[in-house]
Formats: C-alpha cells, structure tokens, sequence
C-alpha cells in the first residue's frame, strides 16, 4: 500500500533567506543611521525552553548584524528593579527591540512590566497599543510566531480566504493574535482550548490547523482532516527512554504527515520563524527610530 506523505512547510529555510535580507538591509541603512540596530533580551529565572529561545536569538543577531543587549536576571529579581532595568532601555538610543521573556517568575506581574515597554520597542507586540493595532487590522508591532505562521503559510502559497482555521490554544503571546492574523486573511476562525468540548469534531473540520497548547503529540492523524494544512507551533523538550533531551511538538507528526497535505516539523518549522520575525520587528523598528533622528 502506498502511503502519502506531507509536503514540510519548511520554517528553517525561510528563515535562513529572511536573514540573508536583512543582512543585506542593515548592511544598507547602517551608513545612514550610523550605528546597527539593537535587540535588548531580558531573562529571569532559569527556565530551559527559554534558554535555547535565547541561544537562536543571539546566534541569529550576530549573523545579520543585530547588536544583542542581553541581561540575564536572578529569579528572585524584583518587580522595580526589572521596571527600571526597561525604561533604561526605553531611553537608551541604541535599542530598537525590548524582549521580556516569558514566563517570569510567579512574584512578577508580568502584564505590569510589559507596560512599561515603549510601544515602538516592544518587538513582542505585547503592550495594549500593539495588541490594540492588530485587532483593528492597522499595522505595527505584532507577535513575532503568529506573524512567523503567516509568512510561512504564504511563502507555501496556501490560501486561508473563507477556509475553515481551527486555532488551538488562547494565550496572548499565540492563540489570540494568531487569530486575529487569520481573520484577517479573511478565514473562518475558530479558537479552541482547555475546555472545549468534543475537540475532535472541531478539529476534524480545519483546512487549517494550528496547535499551540504545548501538550506533547497530542494532536492525532485522527483529528486531522484529509489534506489539511497543519502547523505545529509546540516546543516540548521531552527526555526520552535514553535519557537524550529532544524536542517535539504537539502533533504526533508520523502520522500526521500520511493525512495532512501540509505539515510543519518541530524543530525548523515555526521556532525559527519566530527568530526571524523577531529580527524582522527590531529591524523595522531601527528603520524608523532611525529616521525620527
Ligand atoms: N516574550 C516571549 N516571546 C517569545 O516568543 C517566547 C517567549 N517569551 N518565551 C519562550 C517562547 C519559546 N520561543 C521559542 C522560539 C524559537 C525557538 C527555536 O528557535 N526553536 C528551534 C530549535 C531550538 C533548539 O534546537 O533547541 C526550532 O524549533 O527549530 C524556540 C522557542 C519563543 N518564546
Ligand atoms: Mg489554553
């Protein structure tokens, strides 16, 4: 019997040709501006899924020319030292791009801190105006894997106008801009979560499917519509029987793959399409910071 497989939607090399353009455009601009764009990351606590986020972020900023301003933070950090560690940044003219890793600590009102983000920085697209923008459909900052998803979607030319979209999860960082995006794009959205009832029957109905619950494999070549698009934003790091850790996501992609017409793999699917737009939020925001000037 012949099985048929899934076309990978590949984040990994999207992401390489993002960075090449950028390189080339900072190379561009930096002349102008005189001086390269800047990504300030701040960490707190010790939490390892934030840790290789981290270590790609770094990597990827030094290849296209972005200056990392990374501060690493005890857990136990407090709430007005963090405050005063941002408006550092908010004034400090060689920093386009504030990143507040999530999540901090529980002692820290992380909605607080990110307030204090200057919304022309805040290359997460957390802060109310930025998440206010996109529910008006007005361009500006917006949450780096949501917009990740999207470029991908239509570098594939896959067509979401008047498709069945079925977003799983509702956080603020993934499910809730990711569909807005896909409303946007004129899709037929429906958001799922840790209470919906009967999943399967919704997810069952999506031409396009986008997982992001963080609940490893769970979603099954039963759930999946024949020749569906399926997106794995998932990151689980996972110990396996050999005591190797490894990443996987919240598809159980073996299966998948011989039902779905398009699948992203964990890792190089939507991680480092994140990266990217992240480095693409920092690059327009030095563009025109730079400008002002
Ligand atoms: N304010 C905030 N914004 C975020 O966007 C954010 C965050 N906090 N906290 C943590 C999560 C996680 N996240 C990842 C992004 C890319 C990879 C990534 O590059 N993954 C690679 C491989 C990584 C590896 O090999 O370890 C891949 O999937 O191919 C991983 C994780 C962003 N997050
Ligand atoms: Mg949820």
């Amino acid at each position: 019997m012949e099985t048929k497989t899934a076309k990978l939607l590949d984040g990994k090399a999207l992401g390489l040709k993002i960075h090449e353009q950028l390189s080339t455009k900072i190379a561009q601009l930096q002349t102008d501006v005189g001086r390269p764009p800047g990504l300030a990351v701040l960490m707190v606590g010790d939490n390892p899924a934030s840790a290789a986020y981290v270590r790609n972020k770094e990597r990827a900023c030094s290849k296209v020319g972005i200056a990392s301003f990374n501060r690493h933070f005890p857990a136990e950090t407090s709430f007005d030292e963090l405050q005063e560690v941002i408006q550092n940044l908010n004034s400090d003219e060689r920093v386009d791009g504030i990143l507040v890793q999530l999540p901090l600590p529980p002692h820290l009102d992380s909605v607080a801190l990110l307030h204090q983000i200057a919304p022309d920085k805040d290359v997460d697209g957390l802060h109310p105006l930025n998440l206010g923008k996109l529910l008006r459909g007005e361009s500006g900052l917006r949450s780096c894997t949501p917009a990740g998803v999207m470029r991908l979607l239509e570098e594939y030319s896959i067509s979401l106008s008047g498709k069945q979209a079925v977003v799983l999860g509702r956080s603020i960082l993934v499910g809730k801009p990711m569909s807005m995006m896909l409303l946007e794009a004129n899709a037929t959205v429906t958001v799922a979560h840790s209470r919906t009832q009967n999943l399967q029957d919704i997810t069952k109905n999506a031409d396009i499917l986008v997982a992001a619950v963080g609940i490893p494999e769970l979603i099954t070549a039963q759930m999946v519509k024949k020749g569906a698009v399926v997106v794995d934003v998932g990151i689980n790091r996972i110990t396996d029987e050999d005591g190797k850790s490894r990443l996987i996501g919240d598809v159980r992609f073996d299966e998948v793959a011989t039902v779905a017409d398009f699948l992203t793999p964990v890792p190089g699917g939507i991680g480092p399409m994140t990266v990217a737009m992240l480095l693409e939020n920092t690059v327009s925001s030095y563009e025109q910071r730079g400008n002002r000037e």
